[in-house]
C-alpha cells in the first residue's frame, strides 16, 4: 500500500484502514474497498463498505434527526455551513492533494474543486436569510395569498468520481441551509476523499451541538447502495450526478414513485468559433476546455466547429499546443494532464479510438496509450471527422475532441444542437448579432450558453445544469435551493365573511 508515502492523509484523518458508513457515529462491515491511486495502479488504502442493516440504521438516525434541524432557523443553518466553509479552508491544500492523488486531476484543478464547495457555503449562507416566497393580490376580500417553502426532509445525493468533492457541496450546501438532512453515496473509486470531506463537515456539526447524522454517508457500489437509495420512499429529493445511462435508470425508478429528481448527466459540448472570432482567445478555451481534467469534466469541450476561413491554423496551432502539454502525475507542478481515473476509462478510449476510425475520422494528433508504470495514461486526441458520425453524439469521457470545418455559422447552431445531450456551449464571435441569435430561440439548446468563454469553468452564482439526455434540474447558485424545498400555497382569511373565489355563491 501507498499510504506512508502520502504524509497528507493524516491532515485528513485517512488511515490504511478506513470506515465507509457515518451517521451520527462511523461504521461500515461491508465489502472492502481498494482504492487506487491512477498515477501508478497501486492501492493507497482502504475504505470499508456499508452493510443492508446498517443502511436502514442510517436512514433511521436521518430520521432523528430531521426535525431539529427543520425547526433551525435558516440563519442558524447558514451559519453551520458558512462554519463547513472555514474548515474547508483551514484543510484545502491536504484535500486538494487527495483529490489529485485519488481522483487524478492535477493539483491546480483540484484545488479550484475544493474553492467551489468553499465558494457554494458562502453563497448559501447568504441565501440562508433571503430564501423567501411570493405575496399575491388575493382575489377575496379580506384574504391573503401567499407560499411559503419548507424542508423536504430527507434528501439523497448520489455523485460521480470526476468532481468528487465540489458536486457535494453544490447540493449539500444549499440542501442544509433549506432544513434537509443528507445522505451522501460519492462513487466507490473515489472514497478516501467521500471520507476526508464527511470528516471535515460532521466535525462542525458535532462542534456546534448538532446530530451529525444531518450529514450522513455512505459508501458502496451503486448497484446495492444506490439502488438501495433510489427506490427508497422516504428520500423528498434524489439529486444525481453522473451518466446518462444511470440517470435513466434513476429517472425510471424515482418517477414510477413521483419522486422528486435532480438528474445531472453526461454532455457533449461545442465551441463555436465563428468567422469574427478572436481566434487567440479561442485557442486558450478549447485548449484548456479540452485537455482540462484529462477530459473528464461533464463540461468538456468535445467538439469543435471552426469556420473555414480560420480551419487549417487553427488545427495547425491545436496540434502544436496538444504536443507541449506536459503530461504526468498530477501532484508535480507543471503537469497540465494527469491519468485518467481507471483502466476502464483507457479502454474506452483505445476502443473509442479504434471505432472512430472505422467511422471514417482521422486522427490529427495523439490517439495512443502511453504506458507508464502501472498508470492509466493516454494522449489528448484531435480528431478529424464528420458532425453526423454517430460516434460524435456520444460522449466518449476521455481527452479526444472531434474538429470540425463550416461555412455557415446556421450549420453550426444547428450541429451544436443535433446531439442528444444539452448541457454546455460557447460560440466565440465578436459580432453582437450572432450573440444574441445564440442565446435566442434558434441558438443553443444548452442549460450553458457562452460567449467568448469555455465550455467547463462554471461561476457557483448562476444555476448550473443541462437539457435533453443532459437531464433536468439546476444545482448550485441561482434559484435552484426551490428544488430542496417543498412549496406550499397559503390562503389566510382575515375577515368574518367566506367569500368563494371565481365569485362562486355556494349555498347562501
Ligand atoms: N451534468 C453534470 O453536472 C455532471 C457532473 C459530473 C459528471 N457528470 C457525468 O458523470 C459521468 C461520469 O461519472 P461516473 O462514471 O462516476 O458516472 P456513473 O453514472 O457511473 O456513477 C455515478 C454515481 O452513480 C452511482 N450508481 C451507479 N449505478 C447506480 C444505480 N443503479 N443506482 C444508484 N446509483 C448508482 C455510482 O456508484 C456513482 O456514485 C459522465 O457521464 C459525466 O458527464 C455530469
Amino acid at each position: 500500500m501507498e499510504y506512508s508515502q502520502h504524509a497528507f492523509l493524516k491532515e485528513l484523518g485517512i488511515t490504511e484502514e478506513n470506515s465507509g458508513l457515518y451517521n451520527g457515529k462511523w461504521g461500515g462491515k461491508g465489502d472492502l474497498i481498494k482504492c487506487i491511486n491512477p498515477t501508478t495502479g497501486n492501492v493507497i488504502a482502504t475504505v470499508r463498505g456499508a452493510t443492508s442493516e446498517e443502511y436502514e440504521e442510517t436512514i433511521q438516525a436521518m430520521i432523528a434527526a430531521k426535525t431539529k434541524w427543520a425547526l433551525t432557523p435558516a440563519p442558524k443553518r447558514g451559519e453551520i455551513v458558512r462554519l463547513i466553509g472555514e474548515s474547508l479552508r483551514a484543510k484545502i491544500v491536504p484535500l486538494a492533494k487527495l483529490i489529485s492523488l485519488e481522483m487524478g486531476k492535477i493539483f491546480i484543478e483540484a484545488k479550484g474543486e475544493v474553492q467551489e464547495f468553499i465558494d457554494v457555503c458562502d453563497f448559501a449562507t447568504g441565501l440562508s436569510r433571503s430564501i423567501n416566497g411570493q405575496v399575491m393580490p388575493s382575489e377575496r376580500p379580506g384574504h391573503v395569498l401567499l407560499e411559503n417553502w419548507n424542508p423536504l426532509g430527507l434528501v439523497g445525493i448520489i455523485t460521480a468520481f470526476n468532481f468528487p468533492c465540489a458536486v457535494l457541496g453544490w447540493n449539500a450546501a444549499i440542501s442544509l441551509i433549506c432544513g434537509n438532512v443528507q445522505l451522501w453515496k460519492g462513487a466507490s473509486s473515489t472514497s478516501l476523499i467521500t471520507v476526508a470531506v464527511t470528516k471535515i463537515v460532521v466535525e462542525v456539526l458535532e462542534k456546534n451541538g448538532f446530530d451529525g447524522a444531518i450529514c450522513s454517508t455512505i459508501i458502496g457500489p451503486g448497484r446495492t447502495v444506490g439502488e438501495k437509495m433510489i427506490q427508497d420512499k422516504r428520500f423528498g429529493l434524489i439529486s444525481f450526478t453522473g451518466s446518462t445511462d444511470v440517470g435513466r435508470r434513476i429517472s425510471q425508478v424515482v418517477h414510477s414513485n413521483f419522486g422528486r429528481t435532480i438528474l445531472e448527466l453526461g454532455g457533449n459540448n461545442a465551441i463555436i468559433v465563428a468567422e469574427d472570432a478572436n481566434v487567440e482567445l479561442a485557442l486558450r478555451a478549447v485548449l484548456f476546455a479540452s485537455v482540462g481534467t484529462t477530459g473528464q469534466r461533464c463540461t468538456t469541450c468535445r467538439r469543435l466547429f471552426v469556420h473555414e476561413s480560420h480551419y487549417d491554423a487553427v488545427l495547425e496551432r491545436l496540434k502544436k499546443a496538444y504536443s507541449t502539454v506536459k503530461i504526468g502525475d498530477p501532484l508535480v507542478e507543471g503537469t497540465l494532464v494527469g491519468p485518467l481515473h481507471t483502466a476502464a476509462a483507457v479502454k474506452e478510449y483505445t476502443e473509442g479510438i479504434e471505432e472512430i476510425i472505422k467511422q471514417g475520422g482521422k486522427i490529427a494528433y495523439g490517439g495512443k496509450k502511453i504506458d507508464r508504470a502501472g498508470g492509466f495514461f493516454v494522449e489528448p486526441t484531435l480528431v478529424e471527422i464528420n458532425h453526423d458520425a454517430p460516434i460524435v453524439k456520444t460522449e466518449l469521457f476521455v481527452p479526444i475532441l472531434y474538429v470540425m470545418k463550416f461555412k455557415n455559422l446556421d450549420d453550426a447552431f444547428e450541429w451544436n444542437n443535433e446531439v442528444p445531450q444539452g448541457l454546455s456551449s460557447s460560440l466565440f464571435t465578436n459580432n453582437q448579432m450572432n450573440i444574441f441569435k445564440w442565446m435566442g430561440p434558434t441558438g443553443s439548446d444548452c442549460g450553458i450558453v457562452n460567449v467568448n468563454v469555455a465550455t467547463n469553468g462554471a461561476e457557483i452564482g448562476g444555476g448550473f445544469g443541462g437539457h435533453k439526455e443532459t437531464g433536468d434540474g439546476i444545482e448550485s447558485g441561482s434559484d435552484a435551493w426551490k428544488q430542496y424545498m417543498r412549496r406550499s400555497t397559503c390562503t389566510i382569511n382575515y375577515s368574518t365573511s367566506m367569500p368563494l373565489s371565481q365569485g362562486i355563491e355556494f349555498g347562501n
